[in-house]
C-alpha cells in the first residue's frame, strides 16, 4: 500500500510538489497524468527515497519512507522509462543478480519461470540483454518485481517508446500483478494506456493533484477533454 500525506518538495522558489495526498491500496493501479514538469517524477523519486521532502510524509506498507528508506526497499520494485540492466549479462543472470540484492536466491529453473511469467520469450533467456528491445527489457523488470515478491510497484513512463503491441502486453502484465495484490503507481503521458490499465487516474499540474477519478467514472474522450482543459487553464 502507498500512502502519500501532504507531501511537498520545493527547490528554492519552485514548488515541484505541493501538498500531495493520495493512496494506492493493494490490487490498485493508480495512473498519474500531467504535462512535463507537473511533479510526477518528483513524487516517484520521493517514494524511492532518492530525494527528501520539504514537508509531509509518505508510507510504503505503513513504513515511513523518510525515516526508514532502506526498509521500504524490501517491498518496492521500480521500473523507469529506461530500465538499467547489466548489458553483458543475460536475462537470467540479471534476474539472479537483482534477486540477490533483494536477499532472494533462486535456481535456474525458478529464474526462468519468473521470466516466463513476465512474458519474455524462452529463446531470449540466455542472450545478452544488450540485444533486447525496450519491451523485452521492461519484461525483465516485471520478472525482477515478481522474483522479489514486491508489494508496491513504481513505474515512471514505462510504456513510453513501446509499440502498441508491447505496450498492450505491458498493460496485461500489470493486471497480473494487480491480481496478486500489488499496489502500482504509474506516471505516464499515455492517456489511452492509463484508461486501459488504471483503477484510479489522477491529473497533476504545477505540483498539485487537480483531478482524481475512479476509472469507471469517465470515458476515454471525457478523460482527454478534462485533461486538455486542465492543461489549458493557466493558474498564474
Ligand atoms: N533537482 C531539481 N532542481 C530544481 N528543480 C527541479 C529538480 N528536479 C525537478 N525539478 C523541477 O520540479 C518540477 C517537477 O518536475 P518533475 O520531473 O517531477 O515533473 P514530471 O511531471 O515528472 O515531468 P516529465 O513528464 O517531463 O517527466 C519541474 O519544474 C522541474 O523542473
Amino acid at each position: 500500500m502507498i500512502l502519500i500525506d501532504n507531501l511537498t518538495k520545493t527547490y528554492g522558489d519552485l514548488t515541484a510538489l505541493d501538498s500531495l495526498c493520495l493512496q494506492v491500496k493493494e490490487g490498485e493501479i493508480y495512473c498519474l497524468l500531467g504535462a512535463n514538469g507537473a511533479g510526477k517524477t518528483t513524487t516517484i523519486n520521493l517514494l524511492l527515497g532518492f530525494i527528501k521532502p520539504t514537508s509531509g510524509s509518505a508510507f510504503i506498507n505503513d513504513i515511513n519512507v523518510v525515516e526508514q528508506p532502506k526498509l521500504t526497499k524490501n517491498y518496492l520494485a521500480y521500473i523507469p522509462e529506461n530500465l538499467m540492466l547489466y548489458p553483458s549479462l543475460t536475462a537470467v543472470e540479471n534476474l539472479d543478480y537483482f534477486s540477490g540484492i533483494a536477499n532472494k536466491k533462486f535456481n535456474k529453473e525458478e529464474l526462468e519461470a519468473f521470466l516466463t511469467e513476465a512474458g519474455l520469450q524462452t529463446s531470449a533467456f540466455h542472450k545478452s540483454v544488450s540485444k533486447y528491445s525496450k519491451g523485452m527489457r521492461q519484461k525483465v523488470g516485471i520478472a525482477i518485481a515478481l522474483a522479489k515478491d514486491a508489494k508496491v510497484l513504481l513505474l515512471d513512463e514505462p510504456t513510453s517508446g513501446l509499440d502498441p503491441k508491447a505496450s498492450n502486453e505491458f498493460g496485461q502484465l500489470l493486471q497480473k500483478l494487480r491480481q496478486k495484490g500489488v499496489a502500482t503507481l504509474m506516471a505516464t503521458h499515455d492517456l489511452f494506456r492509463a484508461k486501459e490499465v488504471a483503477t484510479t487516474i489522477g491529473v497533476m499540474k504545477d505540483g498539485q493533484l487537480k483531478h482524481q477519478w475512479s476509472v469507471d467514472e469517465l470515458s476515454l474522450k471525457e478523460l482527454e477533454d478534462s485533461y486538455l482543459e486542465t492543461m489549458s487553464y493557466n493558474s498564474l
